[in-house]
Order: structure tokens, then sequence, then C-alpha cells
């Protein structure tokens, strides 16, 4: 199967000839980190009475939405996973490694027309068990991320644009071209987003309106727009998704110079029950359900381990407690890294929907949301320790030297780690050494401990990527200027 193709290369040049401009002046302005709050120029679409489009049958139930990457065995070993929904990621999950990238269109191709088989170097036969299948939800890269491969009038290629153009391309005239977008900052990305979908369909001449959109949630400022988010993309939009670990590092990048008061403690302490979480949470539920739209839960990093009956144990009352505490608060459905936590995710589900397919119908008006709350990051408790700065360099060490050999997702002490994870721990390191952090055993973290910790996790791990992860992670940690996604220069080096 060729997807680049003469006119699928046409089609995405004519993308970036319209709207590739527009995504670098909005980058720019991501830069000016203004101060938060809900604005007081959409006020009228926060007060205004509007819907989003009607949810298409394939998209009404979601209770169980699988995520990972587009790598041939996890695509077949996903759509038999039993899940309602495959979130094939392009995203998070993926390194951007050309071959990932074409590779992945390759595989989403023949998982749309059910036709992809594979054998594993090992001889195991991998093939499609019969449906129904997931529907299939693809994540493009976020407007971030060039890709250096193609170029469109003399300038590098938009990630976000290829992997969306090559997509809905080969596959839209299948009748589900669905997506999640990721890392969004305002309102006016989501209203490019909207004016590419509407360029796409037209090009192809497919129906204004195919298209259907569910926006993560997952950078601060977003928190502050999702109805105007949902308003710029109604005639696409089918909900909004809670992506905590995004949110948590862009909570620590935003804020990073910010002093005490906007310090977090240690990743693993700042769960989805600290106040400033619920209330992020709990709008989303609320603004979803209000304007018609699904809410989607997120990710509990808890990984089962086949070989480890305590590993998985753990990992299931973890996802247990998790996706119970999202269903009663309200949400449509929610995600899972692994098939064998689908069963679990869909239980609780099923326990709370009961014959329904969703619960949009579920309003929260005893939700009230102030900004106050949602920028109360005190309310974390917890504390920074020593542990956790060693966690932190450890993991994020791992994690890159993983990505830099094209896995952009792995399980790491029974943990899944993804980019959005490890912009955490280095993140945190930054915000840690810039705020004259004291850690529980009376360290200040400075470059030197962290420089001191970074060896010794670089002298006890193997592997060709170890010696390039450690430089990165120092780049990304310990630059005076901070890296805006730890993506951008591990991308220079793959
Ligand atoms: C913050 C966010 O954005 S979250 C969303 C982005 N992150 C992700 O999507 C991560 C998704 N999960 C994964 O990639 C994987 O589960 C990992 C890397 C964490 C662990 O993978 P592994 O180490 O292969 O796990 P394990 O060995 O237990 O896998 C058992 C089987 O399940 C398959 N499997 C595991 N996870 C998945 C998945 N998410 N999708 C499809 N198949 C999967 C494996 O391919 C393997 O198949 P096989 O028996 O045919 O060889
Ligand atoms: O993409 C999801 C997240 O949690 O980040
Ligand atoms: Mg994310």
């Amino acid at each position: 199967m060729q997807v680049l193709t003469e006119e699928a290369l046409e089609f995405v040049a004519k993308l970036h000839e319209a709207h590739a401009a527009r995504r670098d002046e909005l980058l720019a302005l991501r830069k000016e980190r203004r101060p938060l709050g809900f604005l007081p120029e959409t006020r009228e679409v926060r007060e205004g009475d509007w819907r989003v489009a009607e949810a298409p049958e394939a998209l009404r139930d979601r209770r169980v939405e699988i995520t990972g990457p587009t790598e041939r065995k996890m695509t077949i070993n996903a759509l038999n996973s039993g899940a309602k929904v495959w979130l094939a990621d392009l995203e998070d999950a993926n390194t951007p490694h050309w071959d990932n990238v074409v590779q992945g269109q390759v595989n989403l191709y023949e998982a749309a027309r059910e036709t992809i088989e594979h054998t594993s170097p090992e001889g195991k036969e991998y093939k499609l068990k019969g449906g129904p299948y997931p529907t299939v939800v693809v994540r493009p890269r976020g407007w971030h991320l060039d890709e250096r491969n193609l170029e469109f009038g003399g300038r590098k290629a938009v990630g976000a644009l290829v992997d969306f153009g090559l997509h809905f391309f080969h596959n839209a005239s299948l009748g589900k071209p669905y997506y999640y977008l990721p890392k969004m900052e305002s309102y006016l990305e989501a209203r490019l987003w909207n004016d590419v979908f509407t360029t796409a369909q037209k090009l192809l001449g497919i129906p204004h309106g195919t298209i259907r959109a569910t926006v993560l949630i997952e950078t601060i400022p977003a928190a502050f727009q999702m109805e105007e988010i949902l308003y710029e993309l109604r005639d696409h939009a089918s909900g909004l998704n809670a992506g905590r670990w995004d949110y948590l590092f862009s909570v620590i990048k935003y804020f990073r110079d910010a002093g005490a008061d906007y310090v977090l403690p240690d990743r693993n302490s700042v769960t989805m029950t600290a106040p400033f979480m619920r209330a992020y949470t709990e709008l989303l539920v609320k603004t979803c359900h209000k304007r018609g739209a699904f809410a989607m839960g997120g990710m509990a990093a808890f990984i089962p381990n086949r070989r480890d009956p305590e590993v998985t144990e753990n990992a299931l009352r973890k996802v247990r407690e998790d996706k119970t505490r999202e269903a009663n608060d309200g949400f449509d459905g929610s995600w899972v890294a692994h098939p064998d936590l689908v069963p679990i995710c869909r239980e609780i589900f099923d326990g709370v929907l009961g014959d329904r397919p969703n619960q949009v119908d579920k309003q929260r008006p005893d939700v009230s949301v102030t900004a106050a709350q949602l920028l109360d990051f005190k309310s974390a408790g917890g504390a920074a320790t020593r542990a956790g700065l060693e966690a932190a360099v450890d993991v994020g060490v791992r994690y890159i030297a993983s990505w830099l050999g094209g896995n952009g997702a792995a399980a790491i002490h029974n943990l899944m780690e993804d980019a959005a994870t490890a912009e955490i721990s280095r993140s945190q390191i930054w915000q840690w050494i810039n705020n004259e952090v004291v850690l529980d055993d009376g360290t200040q973290v400075t470059p030197e401990v962290v420089r001191e910790v970074l060896a010794r996790v670089g002298g006890s791990l193997e592997g060709p990527h170890v010696a390039a992860a450690v430089e990165l992670f120092e780049q990304v940690a310990l630059s005076e200027e901070f890296v805006d996604f730890l993506t951008l220069p591990a991308y220079e080096r793959i």
C-alpha cells in the first residue's frame, strides 16, 4: 500500500497553503503566557444557547476507549481488544520517526478496511478476529511539531496537517473520519482545526460536518476555554477529554517561574482527587453535557503485567478506583492503556450507564468552578522528595531512550510512560531548581544535584540510546531557557 501518492501529497499541500501560516502565528501567541482567567471577550459564547452537532452512531457509546500507537501488531491487538473506540495515537505514544509516520498510515488504511494482518519476527500470526471492532479515532500530532521529511511551499511540513491530511485523504470516503485533537492552548487553535476540517471536506467533496473531533483539554489555558473550544468546533465536535498528564505538565510549564505557590510536589503525589484536578474534571463534565458533547475520562497509568499477578492486581485496583470516580462524576467513558484493562473499564461504566449508551443527559447544576479553584495548586498537598527527584530522572532518561529508539510508549516500573508523563518529570525538575525547592532530606535542588543523579542513572542503564537520552534530559531539565517540548530537541536526534 502506497500512502504517499501524488494526489495525497497534493491534498496535504493544499491544507498547508491554506492554513500553515496561521498555525505559525498561533504558536507565536503561546509564548505570551497571558494571565489566566475566563475570557471577557467570549462571555457571549459561554452564556449563549447552543449545542454541538449530534454524535454519529459510531460514537454514541464510548464507554471504553483503548489508546496506543499505530504499530502493526498493536493495531491488530487494539482492534481485537473489545473496546468501543481505539484512539490510534500519532502523538503522546508515538515517536515520529518517518518510518512510524508512514507505516502508521499504512496500518490505519488497512485497519479501516479490516484487512490488516501481521506475522511477528517470532512467527506469531496476527489477524482480526471478527467484529464488532472499535471505532477508530486518530490523534494527529500537536500543532507544535514539524515534519521535516516533507516540504510544502518552501517550508517544513506541519506534523498535525501531515497526520490528519494523509489519514483523511485515504479514509474519509469510508465515512468515519474521527479525530482526537491534542495540546491546544486556545479557542483560536480550535478555530484553526475547524477551518482545516472545512477545507478538507470541501476539497474531497465530503459533506460539511462529517468529521468529528474530540478535543483534549490538557493545557491550563484551555481549561478556561472549554466552552469556546466546543463552540468553535460545534459542527464537528463530539466531546472533550480530560488529558490529565499533559495538563499537569502544562500547569508546571505555565507557572514554572511563578514562585513557591505554584510549585507542584512529586508527580506521583498529585492525584485526580487533588482539589485543583477535581475542579478541572468537574468543569469538563458540566461543560460537555450542557452542550450535548461527550465527556471522556483520562489515563490511569497503572499497567498490568501478565507475568506478575501482584502487579496486575494492583493495576486493576487502581484503575477500578479511577474509572469508578469518573463514571460517578458523569463521564461518558474513559481510556485504558492495555487490552487487559478493557473489561474493568467496561464493567464499571456498564454499572453506571445500564442500558444507556452514554450519560450526556446527566447535567451537573451542582458544579460551579471558579478560576481560583482551577489555579489552587497548593491544594495538591504532598512534598518534593529525594525519592521523587530520583524517580523523575530515572523515568525521564529511560523514556527518552525508548522514544529515540522508536517506541513512544513504554512500561517503566509498572507504569505507562509516554511523552506527556516524561514532560512532567523533566519540567518538574526545572521548576524545582528555578524556585529553589528544598527536598524532604534537606537538599536544595540545584543543577549539580541533578547532574549527580543523572550520572548515576545513566551509568546504571544500558542500551544504544542511553547516552543521548542523558544528554537530552540534561538539556530539557537544566537549560536556562525552558524548552517548550522535550520532543522538539529529541526530534533533531532521530
Ligand atoms: C498520556 C496519554 O496520552 S495516554 C495515551 C498514550 N499512551 C498510550 O497509548 C500507551 C498505550 N499502551 C502501550 O503502549 C503499552 O500498553 C505499554 C507500552 C505501556 C506496555 O506494552 P507491553 O510492554 O507490550 O505490554 P504487555 O507485554 O503486557 O502486552 C501484552 C500484549 O498486549 C498488547 N498491548 C499492550 N498494550 C496495548 C495497547 N495499548 N494497544 C494494543 N495492544 C496492546 C501487546 O502488544 C502485547 O501483545 P502480544 O501478546 O500479542 O505480544
Ligand atoms: O493525552 C493525554 C494526557 O493525559 O496527556
Ligand atoms: Mg497528552
